[in-house]
C-alpha cells in the first residue's frame, strides 16, 4: 500500500489538487472531515472541547460555532494548542479508521489530505509527500475571497502554521500552485503518473493483497513442513 501525502498551507490548492486525485479514482482521507466530526455535538471531541473553551463557543442549537472558535484559536497559540491537543487523538484515530477501510477494500494507492501533516510529526509515515505551494501574496488573496474573510483574520490562520517554504523544503513532490488552474491541471497530470506508478515490493507487502499473500505462503510452508515431516 502506498500513503500518498497530500499537504500545504492553508488555501494553498489542497481540496483542488484533491478533487483531481478522486476523479482519477484514487480515494483520499481528509483530515479537515474527521476534524469537523471530531467537534459535532456530543461526540467525546466536543464535550472535551465545550469543557475547555466553555459554553460561550456554541451556536443556539448547540453546536459548536467554528467561526468563533477559530477567531479564538487563531488568534492565540497557547489556545491553539490547546484545542489541538484536545482534538489530536480523534483525529488521528480516525485518520487510521479510514485508511483501514480503504485497506481492507483492496485500495494500493490512498491520498491522505492532512494540512498540518509537519505540524503533528506525522510525516515520518508516508511517501511520497506532495506539498501544494502557492507564493504568499495569492495565498492571502485566495484566502479572503475563498471564506470571505478581513485580512486580518486570513493572516492569523496563515501564520498559525508553518511556513510554506519550509513544507517546500521538506516534500518529495511539489505542486507550484500561483499560476492558472489549467498550468494546475497540467502538473497534476505529471505527478499522478509519479503516484501510480507500479508499487515497490514494500508497498506490496503492506497492501491487501500482499498481506494475503505472504499469509498464503506461511500456511502452504506450514502445511508442506507438516507433510514432509510426518
Ligand atoms: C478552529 C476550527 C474550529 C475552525 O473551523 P473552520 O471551519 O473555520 O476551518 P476548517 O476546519 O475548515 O480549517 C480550514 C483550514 O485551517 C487550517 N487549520 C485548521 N486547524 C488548524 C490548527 N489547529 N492550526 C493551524 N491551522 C489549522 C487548515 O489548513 C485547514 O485546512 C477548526 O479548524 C478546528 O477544529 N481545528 C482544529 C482541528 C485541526 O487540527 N484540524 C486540522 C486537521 S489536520
Ligand atoms: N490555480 C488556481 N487558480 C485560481 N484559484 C484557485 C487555484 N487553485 C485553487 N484555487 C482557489 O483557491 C481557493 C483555495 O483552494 P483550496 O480550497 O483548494 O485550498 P486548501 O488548501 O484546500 O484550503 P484549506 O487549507 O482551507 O482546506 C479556492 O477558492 C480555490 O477554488
Amino acid at each position: 500500500m502506498r500513503l500518498v501525502e497530500l499537504t500545504g498551507g492553508i488555501a494553498s490548492g489542497k481540496s483542488t489538487v484533491s478533487s483531481m486525485f478522486k476523479h482519477n479514482h484514487i480515494p483520499v482521507v481528509d483530515a479537515d472531515i474527521i476534524a469537523r466530526d471530531a467537534l459535532k455535538k456530543n461526540s467525546g471531541g466536543y464535550k472535551k472541547v465545550v469543557a475547555a473553551f466553555g459554553p460561550d463557543i456554541l451556536q443556539d442549537d448547540g453546536q459548536v460555532d467554528r467561526l468563533k472558535l477559530g477567531r479564538i484559536v487563531f488568534s492565540d497559540a497557547s489556545k491553539r494548542q490547546l484545542l489541538n491537543r484536545l482534538l489530536a487523538p480523534y483525529i488521528s484515530s480516525g485518520i487510521f479508521l479510514e485508511i483501514f477501510k480503504l485497506w481492507i477494500k483492496g485500495h494500493k494507492v490512498i491520498v491522505l489530505d492532512i494540512p498540518l501533516l509537519f505540524e503533528a510529526k506525522m510525516d515520518k509515515w508516508t511517501k511520497p509527500i506532495v506539498v501544494v505551494w502557492v507564493d504568499p501574496e495569492t495565498q492571502l488573496r485566495r484566502l479572503v475571497e475563498r471564506d470571505n474573510s478581513t485580512e486580518e483574520d486570513a493572516r492569523n490562520r496563515i501564520n498559525a502554521q508553518m511556513s510554506l517554504d519550509l513544507k517546500k523544503s521538506q516534500a518529495d513532490i511539489v505542486i507550484d500552485n500561483t499560476g492558472s488552474r489549467q498550468d494546475l491541471q497540467e502538473r497534476f497530470s505529471e505527478v499522478l503518473s509519479q503516484v501510480k506508478r507500479p508499487l515497490t515490493w514494500t508497498e506490496f507487502w503492506l497492501s491487501r493483497d500482499g498481506a494475503l499473500s505472504a499469509l498464503l505462503g506461511v500456511i502452504i510452508g506450514v502445511l508442506a513442513g507438516k507433510k514432509l515431516f510426518w
